[in-house]
């Protein structure tokens, strides 16, 4: 049924670092491809049946999205990245939830012929028991990662492709979607399984991050250079020190089962308490920590903590300079993860916010110029501009970018607690403190990155001790004698005029000087000249597909509109526009949120100053222009009276009132 090649095939795609089951995984893998015709059979297929392709409905789709949204976040960046490493070879990417059905693909499907051209797009199933033996279908019922090529498909309709796929695993070990690289056979890459395999590993310890945002995460490797990477092993605990979960490549490294590891702590899996580690991160610049696994083996370890109370993520002991992307890679296999991690950390880069806006070109150019030049740079722009996704470009673009981004609110903190938040306080500074103290987020961004939000709102009296700091590279916490050294760039974004602030007294001209070495500003939405391309890039990021469009009536009114929230306003009207959509492709004004449909109608009403004006002339009174004013809105609701007293924010009463003729 298949070709004695098969294992050839299969072993000449198996990094031998990448995963603990590499190896036995090739060897067995023509007996998998056996086991899983048998399958095949058992489920009814013939190998000369038709394939079926058609897609899930598209409301089904969206639901189906929806559930996945988080596997998708996650694994967009790194399908992008993969998809760059084999652009023109007649390949597509793709992603399947847990159940094979593809939620996303990209890439040229102009291999395909006509007729299955549909095959690989979102919504159509590759379990094994609607396609037979295949990649995606059979890594899943495999929980392993599956090469079928051209003839090993059950159905001879599959015949012409070569697939390879990787499942992805939460951190239970639950299968919760696929990674594959599907495409012609002839165009056969023996290096295309092990992308797939480190792609699917990236993605997975992106799971695992967000999965566990609270928590303690210790990143570990026997060889110091290796973390960092995707060899790394990540565990994580709670402050206490419970073991929560590993990656993948945790669980191989201290060699036990997510069952076995359950009764664990950090001090029985490293030998140390977990209070070593709140020691440890005291220092300014702690170095990697030293720890032995409870077989033995002494590994390296980064601890990495990030606190439910704000939006910064902390990263402690980050300014260690074992930083793998300049450390020298001992082998193909780590070159290659480093590679993969750096690249997945560039598509978060300012090329990235490039859409062809000019003003925004222009500031990218400026940023670009100051990158790694210790010059702080200060982003002004209204809110949801997207100041704190530039802010982290510029840090992912930096030398920096292996080091922490630690973004601070200063509005969001309470006055009282901004100090100690950003400083850190000793045992028992105050009342209500923590008893072992706390680093504060200047020194959690040493290495790396403080961003400063809302720089404008920074309480005054604090102003000078922030100025301190940044002047004499020193921080020192509430209730501590001691100073301790601290290095980090500094960006902060406002939407306040700040000037207008310093004349008011209200903020410190010499940390205004301080801070603005290069000052940006980011145009609001209404602004820019790419808003078509920008709701384009959100549409197909949200929908996961190409398969929605803007009306050309919506899209004109959306360049009408002023977009007071900016970006933040414009995505969450598209994700909703999406789910109201369901299965039509175009979205137009009636799967729009009636508040936005308000808004146009207010502004229209108030926009239309010049028959106001003619009316004015012609000597109209307030009730005449009152009544013009309901009637146009009457129209713009087809008639409906509820609506149009709600977008004129009147009741339906006042409505019949003033227009006596509508009874
Ligand atoms: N160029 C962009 N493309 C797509 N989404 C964007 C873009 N810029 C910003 N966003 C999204 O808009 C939202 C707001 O962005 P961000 O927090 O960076 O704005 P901000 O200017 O810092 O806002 P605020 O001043 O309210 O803190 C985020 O969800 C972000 O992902």
């Amino acid at each position: 049924m298949y070709r004695q090649t098969a294992q050839d095939l299969n072993s000449a795609a198996v990094p031998a670092t990448c995963t603990p089951r590499a190896a036995g995984w090739a060897d067995n893998m023509p007996l998998i491809i056996e086991t899983s015709h048998q399958r095949s059979v058992a489920y009814g297929l013939a190998p000369d049946g038709a394939a079926d392709f058609s897609p899930i409905r598209a409301d089904a789709l969206s639901v189906l999205i929806e559930k996945n949204r988080l596997l998708h976040t996650h694994a967009v960046p790194a399908m992008e990245t993969l998809y760059q490493q084999i652009v023109n070879t007649h390949n597509m990417v793709i992603l399947t939830d847990a159940n094979g059905v593809i939620v996303h693909s990209l890439g040229d499907d102009d291999f395909l012929e006509k007729a299955n051209r549909v095959a690989l797009q979102p919504g159509v199933a590759w379990s094994e028991a609607s396609k037979g033996t295949n990649a995606i279908g059979t890594a899943i019922a495999e929980k392993a990662p599956a090469l079928v090529h051209a003839d090993q498909h059950f159905l001879s309709a599959n015949h012409f492709l070569t697939c390879s796929a990787a499942p992805i695993t939460d951190h239970l070990g639950n299968v919760v979607g696929v990674l594959d690289v599907s495409g012609d056979q002839r165009s056969f890459h023996k290096h295309t399984m092990a992308l797939v395999r480190m792609s699917a590993l990236m993605i997975e310890n992106q799971l695992f991050a967000a999965t566990f945002e609270d928590a303690i995460t210790v990143h570990f490797h026997a060889r110091p250079e290796f973390i960092g990477t995707l060899m790394e092993g990540i565990a994580s605990f709670s402050p206490g020190g419970r073991f929560l979960s590993a990656n993948r490549n945790g669980l191989f490294q201290l060699g036990l089962s997510y069952a076995a590891l359950q009764s664990h702590t950090f001090s029985s899996l490293f030998g140390l308490p977990v209070s070593a580690l709140y020691e440890h991160y005291r220092t300014a610049s702690p170095g990697l920590l030293n720890l032995c696994m409870h077989s033995g083996v002494r590994v390296y370890g980064r601890a990495q903590l990030r606190l439910s109370s704000g939006v910064f993520q902390q990263s402690l002991g980050a300014a260690e300079p074992t930083a793998p992307a300049t450390a020298p890679s001992p082998s193909a296999g780590s070159a290659a993860a480093g590679h993969a991690a750096s690249a997945a950390r560039r598509l978060s880069g300012l090329r990235y916010l490039r859409t062809g806006d000019p003003q925004l070109e222009l500031v990218i150019d400026k940023v670009s110029k100051v990158l790694g030049r210790d010059i702080p740079i200060m982003i002004m722009g209204e809110t949801g501009t997207g100041k704190e996704l530039l802010a982290q470009a510029i840090h992912n673009d930096s030398p920096r970018a292996m080091s922490p981004f630690v973004a601070v609110n200063c509005a969001s903190i309470p006055e009282t607690l901004i100090e100690s938040e950003l400083f850190g306080y000793e045992d028992g500074a105050f009342t209500g403190a923590r008893k072992k103290g706390a680093i504060g987020r200047i020194l959690q961004a040493n290495g790396g990155t403080l961003f400063l939000d809302e720089i404008g709102d920074m309480p005054f009296s604090l102003q000078a001790r922030l100025l301190r700091v940044l002047q004499e590279r020193m921080v020192t916490p509430l209730g501590s004698g001691k100073s301790i050294p601290v290095n980090v760039e500094v960006i902060c974004a406002t939407n306040h005029n700040l000037r207008e602030r310093m004349a008011k007294g209200l903020f410190r001209e010499d940390l205004y000087y301080r801070l603005n070495g290069l000052v940006v500003k980011l145009p609001p939405l209404r602004e820019r000249t790419d808003l078509d391309t920008v709701v384009k890039k959100i549409l197909a990021a949200e929908s996961g597909s190409e398969r929605h469009a803007i009306s050309p009536e919506l899209l004109r009114l959306f360049h009408q509109h002023k977009w007071p929230g900016n970006f933040r306003q414009l995505t969450n009207l598209l994700r909703t526009a999406i789910v109201m959509a369901g299965d039509e492709h175009e979205i137009c004004q009636r799967h729009m949120p009636d508040d936005f449909l308000d808004d146009i109608e207010v502004a229209q009403t108030l926009g239309d100053s010049h028959s106001t004006a003619q009316m004015i002339a012609t000597g109209a009174n307030l009730e005449e222009m009152e009544q013009s004013v309901i009637l146009k809105s009457l129209e713009a609701h087809g008639g409906n009276v509820s609506a149009t007293a709600r977008a004129l924010g009147v009741s339906r009463n006042t409505i019949y009132r003033k227009v006596p003729n509508l009874k």
